[in-house]
């Protein structure tokens, strides 16, 4: 198929719409299929539309990709394409800039040779439908990293379906997703806007899949299964502690999730916090909009789902954020609504921290200060979540399934519950406990421990009933050392133990969970140095 030439943009069309950092996310839009309104807005000739070139006669349609130098390539990427669902084959033709990488056994670049496209399968849906459950395609993860240069791809896809599936990308959802979201996001209200609107229906933005809810033929609470409730009392006393150190090695083996009593932090400095958090976000519209942000540098930021703009399905659920990262924040910096709050909080919870940081090391059979000088849980970054009683609990999330990418997260959460633990198969309520934290491992401990504690998925359920307060704090690496390298622990490795992981630093992890958006799917398998048979090509 010949492309218009009416809708081949200008260079200069194309530099001016990339100028803006926040129209990087943009590039996401298209590899999703979610670009319909999207780059048709201002830039009408940017890009071809999907679904125009996609109709149901179509076979195929082209997508022009052009990556612009990047001011901190670090933090980003452009492109991050697994499981496309609507896209059968790719055939990229890149030019000569490179970046274009793709996923097999370990990391590989994917050079660029004069004029010659580079194909790949890409469609999940390909695997499961079309060879009966064999994996004789395989679909790979392409990726394009921004490096600070110009890098255009021009993609084709083809949708040559064997299995007769009418699929539209960028129409796949019968409606313009992408246009909804940037009308809700300009709102500044979040989910509580909709709620104070009067909406009595979810909209369609927040509706998940029915394969991402609660399954409503499963009775809740069929399982015995109970998340560990640990008691820190006496921990800095030896015998206690060696007690302590072994039922957190247990939970974090195991659960990679523990409940924690008795942990230091008094009951009005948790009251304090959970009601500064539930009044910031049930003051005024006006007031709160000041603080709204997806900027990533933006030290304390209110927003509604971090992952917005990628996802594929919202959340029930709008946060405050602050984050640490270069050491103490100005309390002037700080909503004055919770600045004390946060202030008295934040002390306490880094105390809760080095005792943990010690704790951990021990429970792994390292000196206590092991984890603590390899500065893996030094920075904070507090998430500070409010989720309003949904009118339609059964249709949405209030957090779709994940796991944490930090070290460590100390959790404090309200009296209503919905939080779930994923625990052999089985969804486990993370029971609300007047007074207790709740400690999760993160995905960088599995990473850096070689799987022997465990990051664990966990979702938050939306209720009818609300609002729900929840407050995690996220323990990462040094944030000053971002580009540290990390990679399992040496005395975990031997020829039985090999390591399962390749080094990274925090901002390649981040960058590539940030990418994918809270999908469902953990990001460390991305990591590691061996893959499946499933996802070789
Ligand atoms: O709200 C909660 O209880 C959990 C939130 C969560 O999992 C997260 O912020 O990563
Ligand atoms: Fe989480």
């Amino acid at each position: 198929m010949e492309i218009e030439p009416t809708r081949v943009c200008s260079e200069q069309t194309q530099e001016e719409y990339m100028t803006e950092p926040k129209k990087l996310t943009v590039l996401s839009y298209v590899d999703l299929g979610l670009c319909k309104h999207q780059m048709n807005g201002n830039s009408q000739n940017w890009s071809l539309q999907a679904p125009n070139v996609c109709s149901e006669q179509t076979q195929e349609a082209w997508l022009f990709h052009k990556c612009s130098a990047c001011p901190q390539p670090e933090l980003t990427l452009d492109t991050t394409m697994d499981s496309v669902r609507s896209i059968f084959f790719h055939c990229n033709l890149q030019d000569n800039m490179g970046s274009l990488q793709i996923l097999h056994k370990i990391m590989g670049h994917v050079p660029h040779k004069q004029g010659e496209p580079v194909a790949n399968i890409v469609a999940d849906i390909m695997q499961d439908q079309t060879i009966q459950g064999k994996d004789i395609f395989c679909s790979t993860y392409i990726i394009v990293l921004l490096g600070p240069k110009i890098v255009i791809v021009r993609q084709r896809m083809d949708l040559t379906s064997s299995v007769g599936n009418k699929l539209v990308p960028g129409d796949e959802l019968g409606y313009d997703r992408a246009k909804e979201v940037k009308e809700f996001d300009e709102t500044k209200a979040g989910v509580k806007g909709l709620v104070d609107s009067g909406v009595t229906k979810v909209p369609r933005f927040l509706i998940h899949p029915p394969e991402s809810l609660p399954n409503p033929m499963l009775s809740p609470a069929t399982t015995h299964f109970q998340v560990p409730v640990i008691d820190l009392q006496g921990f800095e006393q030896s015998f206690q502690r060696i007690e302590i150190a072994d039922q957190i090695r247990k939970a974090s083996e195991t659960w990679g999730f523990f409940q924690m009593i008795n942990h230091g932090i008094p009951d009005s400095v948790i009251d304090n916090m959970l009601e500064a958090v539930r009044q910031f976000h049930e003051q005024p519209k006006e007031k709160k909009m000041e603080w709204y942000s997806r900027d990533q540098k933006q030290r304390v930021k209110y927003y509604c789902n971090g992952d917005l703009l990628v996802s594929k399905a919202a959340n029930w659920r709008d946060s405050i954020a602050f984050d640490f990262r270069d050491g103490p924040l100005n309390p002037e910096a700080l909503p004055l609504l919770c600045r004390e709050a946060v202030s008295e909080y934040m002390k306490h919870v880094i105390e809760l921290s080095k005792a943990l940081s010690e704790l951990l090391s021990e429970a792994l059979g390292l000196n206590s200060d092991y984890l603590e000088n390899i500065e893996c849980m030094k920075t904070e970054t507090l998430v500070c979540h409010y989720y309003p009683a949904c009118p339609e609990p059964d249709l949405t999330l209030g957090t779709t399934k994940h796991s944490d990418p930090a070290s460590l997260t100390i959790l404090l959460q309200d009296s209503i519950g919905g939080l779930q633990v994923l625990h052999q198969n089985h969804w486990i309520d993370v029971p609300p406990v007047h007074g207790a934290l709740v400690a999760n491992i993160g995905d960088f401990m599995q990473l850096i421990t070689n799987d022997k504690f465990k990051s664990v998925e966990h979702r938050v359920l939306a209720r009818r009933i609300g609002p729900r307060v929840s407050v995690a704090c996220f323990l990462y690496p040094s944030a000053t050392q971002k580009f540290k390298a990390y990679g399992p622990i040496r005395e975990f490795l031997s020829d039985n133990n090999p390591p399962i992981y390749r080094e990274t630093h925090i901002s390649e992890y981040l960058a590539y969970y940030r990418s994918r958006g809270l999908d469902g799917n953990s990001a460390l398998p991305h990591f590691k140095l061996t893959y499946s048979n499933k996802m070789q090509i």
